[in-house]
């Protein structure tokens, strides 16, 4: 530990880095000394932790007369600091400049480059220049020389790089994605995001906060955060992986109608939330799910996943043991599957809390970044009326799932099928009804809809309403450590960069 001026402790693990200090720069500070004797310097560069899991990079400088002993202590911090293995040396940066305010680029080389290069680390950037550009890209490069990789932009770019890593880790593995009961192999190269989009699901409910310099500096500080993963296939068909939300109904309907109005930029999701609110639409469908039995917590709990949450440790345990015998690996498709018949505004299964700028607590406040469940959250058919005071408990502190409309499950898979696929499936489509469009001919004005929803998958769309969904757990990992327990001595952070003499 490094002590700061008024009593602040910096862990040798949030020291950015440290540099012989030029004394010209700082030399007016300190011109009374200068008079008496020749200085020498250094400044270490460290994590100040500021109010809501904001950080921010602050420095202080060391002066000394004996310039031998100034280099001993720049040399031994810098043992110090390559004893710390989980940093990275190597980065490979994608930037989506169409994300979010279109500010990727800015905030990467204004705000990112100038940390990484003090940190000394090397990185490989690619601005994309079409969707899938860094997916694609990530099959072609020689990945296992990177440290980790970064994206730039949104959830929809985050997802990107994860489907290219899971991909191509699976692919050199020789796993077939297509197989749904397929154990998938864990992708231990890290990736980092600096948020630049317009949700930032991911990083806000990972980090606790949207902040590029925050992210930053947990990449180089070398966090590590494992991550559970949902595979979503369709009759034997992979179609995605997620891990925030996947969402018929409510969520799909206003994605699909945001899409087309993405040149309003992050605005376009309020627009097509008040639109899709006021259609009012509801889907009737059967959803079969098997509880998350494994799991130690409840989607009901009061404590929410926070930095080195015993629940996701547990979960890190039995998987390793799972690992060590999985030849006994208890068969998953034995265990029991409950069904829900039913008509609903909303499915969402979450394996994260969700939690981002728009809604601090997310649509699951107590479910877990990495126990290898995921939370399903059915909002049945009710009022208008109802369905907003359910939406406005996702901004307070009332309990979102104390409604008799809204269930909550902890799951580790689940299946949905659409009214409409079944009947489909089963030759019982009346002709009629696909002629006469979007609404039930019978009862135009009850907001039933006999089109199918979509499902938003991490903000982007499926092409097929039947799903089957398997969560794996700690599939990946990021650069992150969840979300720090509040620091009770806030005030001891406030102290701004600071000058001492050995
Ligand atoms: C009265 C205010 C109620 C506000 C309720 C806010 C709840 C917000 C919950 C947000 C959950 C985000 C989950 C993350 C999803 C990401 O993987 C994905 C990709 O980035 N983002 C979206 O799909 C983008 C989803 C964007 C959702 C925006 C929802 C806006 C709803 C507005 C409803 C207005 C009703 C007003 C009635 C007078
Ligand atoms: N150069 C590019 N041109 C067009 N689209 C791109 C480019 N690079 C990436 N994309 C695509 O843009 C989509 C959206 O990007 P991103 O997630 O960064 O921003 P967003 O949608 O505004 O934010 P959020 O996902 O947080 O709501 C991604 O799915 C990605 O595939
Ligand atoms: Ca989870």
């Amino acid at each position: 530990m490094l002590p700061v001026p008024e009593n602040c402790f910096v862990p040798i693990s949030e020291i950015i880095s440290v540099e012989e200090t030029e004394l010209n720069k700082k030399q007016r500070n300190i011109g009374k000394w200068q008079k008496m004797t020749k200085l020498h310097a250094f400044t270490v560069y460290y994590v100040k932790k500021a109010r809501n899991h904001r950080w921010r990079c602050s420095d202080v400088t060391f002066w000394c007369v004996d310039e031998h002993l100034c280099n001993q202590w720049i040399q031994a911090l810098k043992e110090l600091l390559e004893m710390q293995k989980s940093r990275p040396k190597q980065l490979l940066v994608y930037i989506n400049p169409y994300g979010g305010k279109r500010q990727g680029k800015r905030i990467y080389e204004q705000k990112v480059a100038p940390l990484f290069s003090l940190a000394s680390i090397s990185t490989d950037v690619v601005i994309t220049e079409h969707a899938n550009h860094a997916k694609d890209n990530l099959f072609e490069v020689n990945i296992y020389k990177y440290d980790g990789v970064v994206c730039v932009g949104g959830d929809g770019m985050f997802s990107e790089v994860m489907h290219g890593l899971i991909g191509r880790i699976q692919k050199d593995s020789g796993i077939d994605q297509n197989n749904p009961k397929a154990s998938l192999v864990q992708c231990n190269i890290r990736i980092g995001i600096i948020p630049a989009g317009s949700t930032d699901c991911i990083c806000y409910s990972t980090v606790g906060i949207s902040d590029p310099v925050t992210s930053a500096l947990h990449i180089i500080v070398g966090d590590c955060q494992p991550l559970d993963v949902s595979s979503v296939h369709h009759n034997n068909m992979f179609l995605k992986y997620s891990v925030s939300l996947l969402g018929y109904g409510f969520y799909g309907d206003i994605l699909k109608d945001s899409e087309k109005k993405r040149w309003m930029g992050p605005m376009r999701y309020d627009y097509s939330g008040f639109k899709t609110f006021l259609s009012h639409h509801y889907y009737e469908g059967t959803i079969a799910y098997q509880p998350a039995k494994h799991t130690l917590g409840s989607p009901r709990d009061k404590d929410s996943c926070r930095t080195g949450c015993y629940i996701c440790k547990k979960s890190e345990q039995q998987l390793a043991e799972q690992h060590k015998d999985c030849g006994l690996k208890h068969e998953e498709g034995e265990e029991e599957w409950k069904v829900i018949k039913g008509k609903f505004l909303a499915i969402n299964a979450v394996n994260m809390s969700c939690a981002c700028p728009r809604s601090p607590k997310g649509l699951s406040p107590a479910a877990h970044l990495a126990d290898g469940s995921a939370d399903l959250i059915l909002v049945r058919k009710c009022s208008r009326f109802d369905f907003l005071r359910y939406l406005v408990r996702h901004t307070n502190q009332d309990d979102q799932f104390d409604f008799p409309f809204v269930d909550v499950y902890r799951v580790k898979s689940f299946q949905f099928t659409s009214k409409l696929s079944e009947d489909n499936e089963s030759n019982v489509m009346d002709i009629g009804k696909k002629r006469f469009g979007q609404f039930c001919r019978d009862h135009p004005a009850c907001c039933c809809n006999i089109v199918n929803s979509t499902w938003n998958c991490d903000g982007e769309t499926l092409d097929s309403s039947a799903i089957e969904v398997r969560v794996h757990c700690q599939l990946m990992k990021l650069f992150a450590r969840g979300i720090e327990e509040n620091c009770k001595d806030e005030a001891a952070y406030s102290q701004n960069s600071a000058e001492q003499l050995l």
